[in-house]
């Protein structure tokens, strides 16, 4: 028989505590209780429990507050609440951040040990380098498809706005998939230059053209069998996508100067935040490239639409900073995190790992402020006292559109550019014009 489950039950209730060990030691669980949220949080981390049972109101903190720090720090754990009649708001906004269900008092155990059951059948250990890409339904639905991508040998395109993740979503499939002990190489086809990008991609022969001193063993080759991430594909140039065609299709490419052609044995996975069919119907995409790649297609939704995720990947975020840049602990204090909640996020992950970045290098304390997150909620220019000239207007809506673009893009130039539909250059022009020069 395999090791046992380790249940925490957090129960004050001097009854319905012991009752609950008992029922899960007859169940043939390995229960364990904690009286208080500091005494869960102790026996959490000395066990590693496989699911939690809380109660909602604890002596010392909430059972949300318990939940969030689990969440922090074990991931998508399965966590049932158990709530009286007048706390069901709060069972809901757990289970809206991810907890796995709430039973109202007088808990039905039955119904609670089949819930149990069910849960932790249906959650297998995540790969361990894989872990959970969220916790709310849409991303779990996102992981569900990867994982059955994972299995079969077949072309994906990752479609998402930038910064949702969809590097991160490629290396989730790769990592769930047989070629996980093969190589992960990522391309980002726009940032390529034309003139290298022949070479880049496929490779060159030594003395293939001027300058060419040594051999070049291209991305194509370094993926091996492994999966090749063709990032931002959309923007491949048309001879290339011709060249990305006869990959595809004939599993083999010729490096630069090269006399035969070699094989091709890597996963083609293509991540783009543009719209590839209204590319094809554009002209700019070929379609007979676009019906080879994208077999099956995979949605990566924006931050705004899953709120659930955002206090697991912001603690994960500062968890990863505080780790890298060695200042010292640094927590989110639930004022910081209700300010994360309501932001809308139009840069997705990349502004949120932005945001924490900068506020855990900046911070003057451990516990972060939602002015250290958002400093510029205390810079708004105050209203206008008198009415504005069209020009001024004008001025003011570009300067507010080219923030948003850098905002959405992570503060890169070229990322806004784009978002804007103009050249770099106009971009830094008009950044000039409009006196903002020193941004992004
Ligand atoms: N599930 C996650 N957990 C932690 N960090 C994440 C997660 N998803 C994305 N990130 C972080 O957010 C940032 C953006 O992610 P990623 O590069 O995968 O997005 P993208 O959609 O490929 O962006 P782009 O369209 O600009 O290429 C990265 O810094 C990444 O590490």
């Amino acid at each position: 028989m395999s090791t046992p489950k380790v249940v925490l039950v957090v129960e004050d209730d001097p009854v319905l505590g012991p009752a609950l060990v008992q029922r899960l030691r007859l169940e043939g669980y390995r229960p364990r209780l904690a009286e208080t949220g500091a005494a869960a949080l102790r026996e959490a981390a000395a066990l590693a429990p496989d699911a939690v049972l809380s109660d909602i109101r604890l002596p010392d903190m909430s059972g949300e507050e318990v939940y969030r720090r689990l969440l922090a720090e074990y991931g998508a754990l399965p966590a049932f609440f158990m709530t009286a009649f007048g706390e069901v708001a709060q069972a809901v906004r757990l289970v809206r951040a991810g907890a796995r269900d709430y039973l109202t008092k007088p808990v039905d155990v039955d119904r609670l040990m089949v819930a149990l059951r069910a849960a932790l059948a249906a959650d297998p250990q995540p790969e361990a380098d894989a872990p959970p890409l969220g916790v709310s339904p849409a991303m779990r639905t996102v992981e569900a498809t990867l994982r059955k991508a994972a299995r079969v040998d077949v072309p994906v395109v990752l479609t998402g706005e930038t910064g949702v993740g969809k590097e991160v979503a490629a290396r989730f499939l790769h990592a769930a998939s047989p070629r996980a002990a093969q190589p992960f190489v990522a391309v980002n086809c726009a940032a390529i230059p034309a003139e290298l990008a022949e070479s880049t991609l496929f490779g060159h022969e030594r003395g293939a053209f001027t300058g060419a001193v040594a051999r070049n063993v291209g991305l194509v080759e370094r993926a091996g069998a492994g999966t090749l991430l063709l990032d931002e594909v959309a923007e491949l140039a048309p001879d290339l996508q011709a060249k990305l065609l006869r990959l595809v299709q004939e599993r083999s490419f010729l490096p630069v100067g090269a006399a035969a052609e070699r094989p091709f044995a890597a996963r083609i996975v293509c991540a783009t935040h543009a719209d590839l069919a209204e590319r094809v119907r554009a002209g700019a995409f070929r379609e007979d490239l676009f019906f080879r790649l994208n077999v099956i297609g995979v949605a990566v939704p924006p931050l705004r639409r899953r709120p659930e995720d955002v206090p697991l990947l912001a603690a994960r975020l500062l968890a990863d900073a505080v780790a890298r840049f060695g200042l010292g602990p640094r927590r989110l204090p639930s004022a910081a995190m209700a300010a994360l909640a309501e932001h809308d996020w139009p840069g997705n992950i990349r502004e949120l790992r932005n945001r924490i970045e900068r506020a855990v290098a900046l911070a003057e304390g451990e516990e972060l402020k939602a002015a250290d997150l958002f400093p510029e909620a205390a810079l708004e220019p105050p209203p206008a006292a008198t009415p504005a000239t069209l020009d001024t207007a004008l001025g003011d809506a570009a300067r507010a559109a080219i923030r948003d673009a850098l905002r959405r893009s992570g503060g890169s130039r070229a990322g806004a550019a784009q978002l804007l539909g103009i050249s770099r250059t106009t971009l830094w022009k008009r950044m000039r014009e409009l006196g903002l020069g020193e941004e992004g």
